[in-house]
């Protein structure tokens, strides 16, 4: 089922009814059918496998490490449903020629975030797509990310940083390539 557009409109009047707010007076009267919008947006990524953005694959005689680094990404905190933010590096050593469009990578890296998510699972999602897709000798994926659930709320501890990583393949068990991977992702 894609996005039910009306159900969001009528649960945001909802909450802003619950809140104290007047769902009608002029400034919010079209703020359920925004809202309703939005999350038609940043929740696209529930209808869309990031698989799919690896059927294109080159041939080509590369089995070296390939790094796309510093890939920006909004998400939303599946705890709180607020936002969360801040870079995705994604890193993989092909196999058998099987490269894919860089392009790609930053692709499917938006399609696992525009869901409700923990920064855990984009990490392995995005690592675990690579590895079915590619084949690979070796993923590794590095996200560090700010949680608004963390800073304007709760904790309130602005400015923490979060990093999780997922390495498969190769870079579990061979630490040069490990570390090569890292200290280019630390590279400004
Ligand atoms: N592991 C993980 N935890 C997250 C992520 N985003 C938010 N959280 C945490 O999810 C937890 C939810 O904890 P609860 O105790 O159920 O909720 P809460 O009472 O609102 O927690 P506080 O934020 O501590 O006020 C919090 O510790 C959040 O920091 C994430 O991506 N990964
Ligand atoms: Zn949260």
């Amino acid at each position: 089922m894609q996005v039910d557009k009306r159900k969001i409109e009528e649960a945001v009047r909802m909450i802003l009814e619950a809140v104290g707010e007047n769902p009608d007076r002029e400034g919010l009267l079209d703020t359920p059918a925004r809202v309703g919008r939005m999350y038609e947006e940043i929740f696209s990524g529930l209808h869309e496998d990031p698989k799919k953005h690896f059927a294109t694959i080159f041939s080509e005689d590369h089995e070296e490490l390939v790094l796309v680094k510093d890939i920006p990404f909004f998400s939303t905190c599946e705890h709180h449903l607020v936002p969360f933010f801040g870079k995705v590096h994604v890193g993989y050593i092909p196999q058998g020629g099987r490269v894919t469009g860089l392009s790609k990578l930053a692709r499917a890296v938006e399609a696992v975030v525009k869901r409700p998510q923990l920064q855990e699972r984009i990490t392995s999602t995005v690592a675990d797509s690579i590895v079915e897709t590619l084949e690979p000798h070796g993923v590794i994926v590095v996200v560090e990310a700010e949680h608004m659930c963390m800073t304007m709320r709760g904790v309130k501890k602005p400015g923490s940083k979060t990093i999780t990583s997922a390495v498969r393949g190769i870079f579990t068990n061979d630490d040069a390539a490990r570390a090569e991977a890292l200290s280019l992702i630390q590279m400004k």
